[in-house]
């Protein structure tokens, strides 16, 4: 059985839709003339270095989340304006931005990557459901500084090639795990950006204390990522008492008027 086989239902059908247009990206623009325009591409913002700065300066790095839409949470934002949304995250005090570009589950697309990254100085995760070497081009191409490794949808091996492509081509990674097998995977790769996800994509729960459970089982000296389903300063406290100060959130800032005052309110 594939790691894909025994992915959830949703995840399924969105690495699924993900291959087709894959396909069609590919036959639209191959990969050579993806690795030509390379060179067009913005040098990369050190995602990693922007996330240590701020933890060496004793602070909480958080990864702020811009997303129209998702799966689990319908439209969150609309009129949904990607730059706008950037610029209010800088002026928040957020490390990172973190994009989402999916366009069939979250509404996203690749120009608002683009946007945001123009509108801002912050290191930008391409948020995509990566599955394929061409997607870690791509995503360089388009100027992603940073790219999400979904353990649960790759296998040992395509974790470990597109970890090292991304890295090759001068991007950081950050590799997600949201169980117990999955994180025993993910350390195999000695990831430098390990990702707590507390939403189980099977039922769309989310639980905080994912992050508290796991936290527990990974070496000293790893970064981590608490992400999904921060709401409240007390989940702040809450992950902060687990000894990790890193942070991914989407949902609670972008139903904020003025998401980058909400960052600053809950940070
Ligand atoms: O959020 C979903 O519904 C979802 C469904 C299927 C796959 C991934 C999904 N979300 C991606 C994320 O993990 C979140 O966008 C991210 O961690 C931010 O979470 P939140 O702060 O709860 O918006």
């Amino acid at each position: 059985m594939s790691a894909l086989d025994s992915a959830p239902d949703i995840l399924k059908r969105i690495v699924e839709r993900k291959a087709e247009r894959l396909e069609a990206a590919r036959r639209a623009r191959p990969e050579a003339a993806l690795r030509e325009a390379l060179a067009e591409a913005d040098a990369p913002r050190g995602f990693v270095a922007a996330i240590d700065a701020r933890l060496a300066a004793g602070r909480p790095a958080v990864i702020a989340e811009a997303k129209k839409a998702s799966p689990s949470k319908g439209v969150l934002r609309d009129p949904y304006n990607p730059a706008a949304v950037a610029r209010s995250y800088e002026a928040g005090g957020a490390s990172c931005l973190s994009v989402l570009t999916e366009a069939d589950f979250f509404a996203g697309a690749d120009a608002h990557l683009q946007a945001a990254r123009a509108a801002c100085t912050l290191p930008v995760i391409r948020k995509d459901f990566v599955i394929d070497p061409y997607q870690v081009i791509e995503s360089r191409a388009l100027g992603a500084d940073c790219v999400l490794l979904i353990v649960a949808i790759l296998d040992d091996a395509r974790l470990k090639a597109l970890h090292d492509l991304a890295t090759e081509l001068g991007m950081d990674v950050l590799v997600e795990v949201h169980d117990h097998d999955e994180l025993a995977r993910a350390l195999a790769i000695s990831p430098p950006l390990l990702g707590i996800n507390n939403r189980d994509l099977r039922s769309f729960e989310t639980d905080i204390a994912t992050t508290t459970r796991l936290a527990a089982e990974v070496p000293n000296g790893t970064r981590l990522v608490c992400e999904s389903g921060i709401h409240t300063r007390a989940d702040v406290a809450q992950i902060q008492a687990d000894g990790v100060n890193a942070f991914l959130v989407g949902e609670a800032f972008m139903r904020a008027e003025a998401p980058g005052e909400k960052l600053a309110e809950l940070f």
